[in-house]
């Protein structure tokens, strides 16, 4: 009889949980009442049944609490805001990310304020023939405050007064791909300049507009931001800056009605993929760049080789860049939008190894990360065959 009663004890505390929890979703609009979840409901009460009947207690309220979590957290409908009359400013929407946003968002009915490098650029153009008429392009380089300022005017103008319901910072950089000690300081600070400062700037400029409309910050950082992958220190310096400032954001402006959201894709074949020129023009550069003590003890095979190995990602990464477009467009519909979407292959193991592993484990795990063959420095050679010779 004890046994019984510990184990309704267990099963009732799950149920209690789950159902406030539940019902605070729903009254803050996050999930809406659908058939469906009512069927989830119901095979939910089933598996209570069964777990409570066959199972050890703590077997069952491990997969009570799973299937609970699961249909509450991820499964759930969530009540999603009409697109009528929102208007939205996207960066860096040249390529990749940006120009698939720009496009889904035109297509859904968003009066798109797209932002570009390079405004006769073959992106920009690219763009305008495949959207409405109602898409705006704006030449914005994120380094340059007069071309942010023009761009507050210009979208002001252009949304006369319907306010601007969300701000999308995709515009983003990798300028170099190595070492974190062949990295240039004028590659971190191209990094920062673009990633984090310009970023900043851009978001800082539109604030006043957004907190109007209590409309969405969504900034697209990286995953190098949060975990120490090699041979991204200067990238993911400036994107561990730049989500550390809008998680910032997200607590400071929630007083306002504005909700922040960062979106952490895996890898996929964009700009820097499809574009090998400027990574051998970068690659030329970098090394007539170097101090030549560098190159000496490094060897320009290695960073040959460095190079090779990123092309080699470019070859894996996805090249369906939806699963991105489709966080962007939850996070300004969404009523109650996730603070993180992560979307990539594998992610979840990354960020599982990162955070969970003791170091020991998890350097190992980033070190081997890209580079399956060994590929060490030249004066680590030299040193391995001079042991080798003793
Ligand atoms: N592709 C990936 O695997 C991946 C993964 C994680 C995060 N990201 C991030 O996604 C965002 C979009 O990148 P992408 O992968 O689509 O690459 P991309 O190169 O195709 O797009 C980057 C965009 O930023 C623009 N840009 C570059 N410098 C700028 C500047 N100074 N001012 C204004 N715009 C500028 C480019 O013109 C381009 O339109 C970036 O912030 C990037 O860091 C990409
Ligand atoms: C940094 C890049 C975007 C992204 O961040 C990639 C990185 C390659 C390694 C990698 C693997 C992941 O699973 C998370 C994203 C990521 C860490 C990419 C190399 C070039 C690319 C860009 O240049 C994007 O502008």
């Amino acid at each position: 009889m004890e046994a019984f009663s510990f184990s309704c004890w267990a099963y009732g505390s799950v149920w209690f949980f789950f159902i406030c929890l539940g019902l605070q979703r729903f009254s803050n609009s996050a999930i809406v009442l659908t058939p469906a979840l009512l069927v989830y409901c119901m095979l939910i009460v089933l598996l209570e049944w069964l777990c409570h009947v066959y199972l050890p207690t703590a077997l069952g309220i491990f997969l009570l609490s799973g299937a609970c979590w699961y249909v509450l957290g991820v499964i759930s409908p969530r009540k999603m805001l009409p697109v009528s009359g929102k208007a939205v400013l996207i960066t860096g929407c040249d390529s990749g990310f940006g120009q698939a946003v720009a496009y889904k968002l035109d297509s859904m009915g968003f009066q798109v304020v797209a932002t570009v490098l390079n405004i006769d650029g073959p992106g920009a153009k690219e763009l305008q023939q495949m959207c409405s008429n109602r898409l705006k392009l704006i030449q914005v380089d994120l380094t340059k405050p007069k071309d942010i300022q023009k761009a507050l005017e210009l979208t002001k103008t252009q949304i006369a007064g319907r306010g601007l319901w969300g701000l999308v910072n995709n515009a983003g950089i990798c300028v170099h791909f190595g070492d974190a000690e062949l990295s240039l300081m004028s590659n971190y600070r191209g990094c920062m300049e673009v990633n984090f400062f310009g970023t900043l700037e851009i978001t800082k400029a539109f604030l006043p507009l957004l907190r109007c409309s209590k409309g969405r910050i969504v900034t697209i950082s990286s995953p190098a931001g949060d975990q120490p992958f090699p041979f991204l220190a200067a990238y993911g310096s400036s994107k561990a800056a730049l989500t550390r400032v809008m998680d910032t954001f997200r607590f400071e402006l929630e007083c306002w009605g504005v909700k922040v959201s960062i979106i952490q894709p895996g890898c996929y074949k964009t700009g820097p993929f499809n574009d090998l020129s400027r990574w051998e023009h970068q690659h030329e550069h970098h090394l007539a760049s170097l101090p030549e003590e560098l190159l000496q003890d490094y060897g320009e095979e290695y960073v040959s080789e460095i190079k090779r190995l990123f092309l080699k990602i470019g070859d894996m990464a996805s090249e369906d860049l939806a699963p991105v477009v489709e966080c962007i467009t939850d996070a300004l519909l969404a009523a109650e939008p996730k603070v993180r979407y992560f979307t990539g292959k594998g992610l979840w193991l990354i960020y599982f190894i990162g955070n969970h592993m003791p170091f020991f484990v998890s350097d190992r795990f980033f070190r081997g990360f890209f580079l399956n063959n060994k590929v060490i420095p030249r004066a680590l050679h030299k040193q391995q065959k001079e042991v080798v010779e003793e």
